[in-house]
């Protein structure tokens, strides 16, 4: 039987309503809500979220200041960029896409760029808040993303055991305190795990974000399982070239190799069919931390 769907686009949606409500409020009040963008080179993965906040931060009427660089902008013209837009009262946000090229230091830029407009949690001081569950902090919103799918979805993840199959500072170690604090009881996977399968076959819950298509395969799943697959890659064969669509495009995959929507309970991936993945709840998240970061700068909170 065919696993249920969960739509991130249907999250995201509940939750553009609250964010428009807000920010018309603040309109009300004579204050614009207003991000930077900082985009360095071409970066795809970059590129397809710049244009998804645009829209959604246009729907929600959030402005957005987007400013792209070369890829061999120099780190002193970086920063002097980082620093007028922390000093910017007019601006409440500023997210860095990652990855930065070699020459910026990005250990460096997180600490500079300020805790109170970061609203991915790239300062350590956000994710020091995360660690004691200070919500006036800022969390990952990819990590945020997938416990508010489990929110929307009644998934209680209390009890549950959950594997992680990725363990970075934007989703495996976030997410893995985020679940713990919901008392799941969590196994973080990564490319030293002895026998990744030996622990996804038991676990009831299945998080995963590598970006290698097929890397989860139904043989590695129970029938019970909820997999929700956060990874955004394009598809390619056994011998590692992309797979063309009839229109000879690339195709959008998430990890889950597309047998496993016949073989678990529920699911989402961007892989084709399988309910599009987080993507959308991302940028929503998104856009409620720009508006809370607006609402904590301006004494409203
Ligand atoms: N849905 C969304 O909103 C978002 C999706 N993404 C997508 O999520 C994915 C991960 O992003 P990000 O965390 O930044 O990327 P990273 O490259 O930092 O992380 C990849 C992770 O996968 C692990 N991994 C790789 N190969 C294997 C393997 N064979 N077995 C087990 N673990 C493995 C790595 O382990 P190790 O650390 O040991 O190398 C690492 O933890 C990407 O596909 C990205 O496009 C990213 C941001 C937002
Ligand atoms: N500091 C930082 N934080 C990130 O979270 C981060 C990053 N850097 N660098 C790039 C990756 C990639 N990423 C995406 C998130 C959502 C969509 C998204 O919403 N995609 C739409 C489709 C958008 C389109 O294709 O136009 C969807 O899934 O439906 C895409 C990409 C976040 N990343």
């Amino acid at each position: 039987m065919a696993a249920k769907l969960l739509s991130g686009k249907e999250v995201s949606e509940s939750m553009l309503a609250e964010v428009l409500k807000d920010a018309n409020e603040l309109k009300a009040k004579g204050i614009t809500v207003k991000m930077a963008i900082m985009r360095v080179g071409e970066d795809p993965g970059s590129i397809s979220y710049e244009k998804s906040i645009i829209t959604r931060m246009g729907k929600s009427n959030i402005e957005v200041e987007s400013v792209q660089f070369p890829i061999d902008v120099t780190e002193a013209d970086f920063i002097a960029k980082l620093q007028s837009i922390n000093e910017d009262k007019n601006i409440h946000s500023v997210l860095i896409f990652q990855p930065l090229p070699d020459q910026i230091d990005a250990e460096k830029i997180k600490y500079l760029l300020s805790p109170e407009k970061d609203p991915d949690a790239l300062n350590p001081t956000n994710l020091g808040k995360l660690m004691i569950a200070d919500e006036r902090g800022f969390f990952p919103c990819t990590a945020e993303g997938v416990m508010e799918m489990f929110k929307f979805y009644n998934i209680d993840v209390k009890g549950k055991d959950v594997v992680v199959i990725n363990n970075s500072n934007v989703l495996g170690k976030p997410l893995t305190i985020m679940l713990t604090n919901e008392f799941a009881t969590v196994t973080m996977c990564h490319v030293f795990t002895k026998d990744t399968a030996s622990y996804t076959k038991k676990a009831d819950i299945v998080v995963t974000a590598c970006g290698i298509y097929g890397l989860v395969k139904p043989d590695m799943l129970s029938e019970d399982c909820i997999l929700i697959d956060v990874a955004m890659a394009q598809m390619k064969d056994e011998n590692k070239e992309f797979v063309l669509n009839e229109e000879g495009k690339k195709i959008r995959t998430g990890d889950a190799h597309v047998d496993c929507l016949n073989k678990v309970a529920m699911i989402t991936s961007a892989t084709p069919g399988c309910g599009g993945g987080t993507g959308p709840i991302t940028t929503a998240l998104l856009a409620k931390h720009v508006i809370k970061a607006c609402k904590m700068q301006n004494g409203l909170l």
